[in-house]
């Protein structure tokens, strides 16, 4: 097999210490015409002049401080203190990537996460690999398929397995505590060694299924002989908002995801409990945030022979209007404390929204950004293999996800139609802030 001699796979050689190490993020693809300057913030922006478009998720096709802008054409800016993808406006479309790293040599290791954020640069502004073909009887630098496409807010965001932090990069040291494995959670019976763990994640997120393959593709093919895929995931549809404005989605049980989520403009609830800050044990995750994702798959149909009735009370919310049982409309604060006329309290004690409610978790909070997924038909079963690819970012999985998680596993009405089958746990760092720098630069490069 030919080896493609590109920029996006082939990187500046090797340095031996962090005061030397140089990577192609800013020599190679630099040539190639990289990426702008670093720009601050994630603001989605036009690059083209062009109109509008109508957007088929009702959403409005601009965000606060933004310009009117084409799906196809907008970009949210890669470059940042924070990771993009995180508290970003939603997109419609993901593919989620587990990677497990296959090389021994901690240099060839952050040459790949440079390699990466180069990449990232360029897909996120709608550009390929390279600007160069490449050569006529070598391999294209780039795969192609998203060429003329747009970088519809494409957002990829990086995270470090548990796994990573181990003999092989001298890294056993820096593992941060909120990393530590969780322990026993409800749902770790049914989750399947084949969708579960991984050294490296790569979330990309768009608003176009095919520029999310692409750019996740390309990154597992600069990947080889350093790290391999160990699964991934499409998602097809949004199944939360994380952004002020945006509308809330409809899961696959039919029910609207979201209501309650962390919005991006509730910058008091993102800063208590999305981004890691000061308090951290390893400084090189500050500013960063903890990736939890969950594959949940549903019984479909079973779900489908339930009754309105009693789909409603599982969740606690209408199903239609996505209102509480308590009444008002979708945003309306939920009365936990209502009885009906039978004295029973209105919202089931083992409903959903009662037992994930930050009431009944001691005031905990989540970001969620999952989606809905589905992998055809069960071979065994003839059923759908579909559910809810849950995502959530955090500052502690251990005081966030576990607790809701744990509260949920006991008693949660839910619970009867749904089963963990994969997911992980990463640590996503701050952001890559200029060409050159690169995903985790303070991990290798900082003592703690
Ligand atoms: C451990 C965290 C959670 C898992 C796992 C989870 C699975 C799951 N959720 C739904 C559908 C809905 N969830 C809703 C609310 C909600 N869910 C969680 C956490 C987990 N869900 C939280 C923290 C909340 C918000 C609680 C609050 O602040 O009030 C809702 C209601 C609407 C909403 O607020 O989004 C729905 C619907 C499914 C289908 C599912 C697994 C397949
Ligand atoms: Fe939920």
């Amino acid at each position: 097999m030919t080896t493609p001699d590109e920029p996006g796979t082939q990187p500046a050689p090797p340095a031996s210490g962090p005061s030397r190490r140089r990577f192609l993020g800013g020599a190679a693809l630099g040539a190639a015409g990289l990426v702008g300057g670093a720009a601050a913030g994630y603001g989605i922006r036009a690059t083209q002049d062009r109109p509008a478009a109508d957007t088929d998720s009702g959403e409005p096709s601009s965000v606060a401080g933004a310009v009117s802008v084409d799906k196809a054409a907008a970009q949210v800016d890669f470059y940042g203190e924070r990771q993009a993808g995180i508290t970003t406006p939603q997109q419609e479309r993901l593919m989620f990537a587990s990677l497990d790293v296959t090389t021994t040599d901690a240099d060839e290791l952050q040459r790949l996460l440079g390699r990466w954020a180069a990449m990232a640069a360029r897909f996120t502004q709608g550009k390929p690999v390279s600007d160069s073909p490449g050569k006529p009887l070598a391999p294209p630098f780039d795969t192609g398929e998203a060429e003329d496409l747009g970088a519809y807010s494409l957002t990829v965001t990086v995270g470090f397995g548990a796994s990573l932090f181990d003999d092989r990069f001298g890294l056993a040291g820096k593992l941060p505590a909120a990393l530590k494995p969780l322990g026993t959670v409800p749902g770790d019976t049914t989750m399947r060694e084949n969708f579960t763990g991984g050294d490296l994640c790569i979330q990309a997120c768009a608003d176009d299924p095919q520029v999310v393959f692409h750019a996740v593709r390309n990154m597992v093919r600069a990947a080889r002989g350093t790290a391999t895929l160990r699964w991934s995931q499409l998602g097809f549809g949004r199944a939360s908002a994380t952004g002020a404005g945006q509308t809330t989605p409809r899961n696959l049980m039919g029910f609207k995801d979201g209501t309650n989520n962390i919005h991006a403009d509730d910058t008091a609830a993102v800063q208590e409990f999305v981004w890691v800050g000061d308090e951290t044990d390893q400084q090189w995750m500050n500013g960063g945030s903890y990736l939890v994702a969950r594959k949940i798959r549903m019984e479909i149909e079973s779900w489908d022979t339930d009754d309105l009735e009693d789909q409603e009370k599982i969740f606690g919310r209408e199903k239609s209007s996505g209102a509480p049982l308590t009444g008002g409309e979708e945003f309306t604060a939920i009365d936990f404390n209502r009885t009906g006329d039978d004295g029973e309290p209105v919202i089931d004690i083992n409903s959903h929204v009662r037992l994930s409610s930050p009431e009944a978790n001691g005031g905990v909070r989540l970001l969620r950004r999952g989606y809905n997924y589905t992998d055809g038909q069960d071979p065994d079963t003839g059923k759908l293999a579909a559910g809810l690819f849950f995502i959530c970012y955090q500052r502690d999985p251990h005081a966030q996800f576990k607790v809701v998680q744990a509260r949920l596993g006991s008693t949660d009405l839910l619970n009867e139609y749904i089963a963990h089958i994969g997911g992980g746990v990463w640590a996503c760092p701050p952001g890559v802030t200029a060409a050159g720098d690169w995903f985790g630069k303070r991990l290798f490069t900082e003592n703690s």
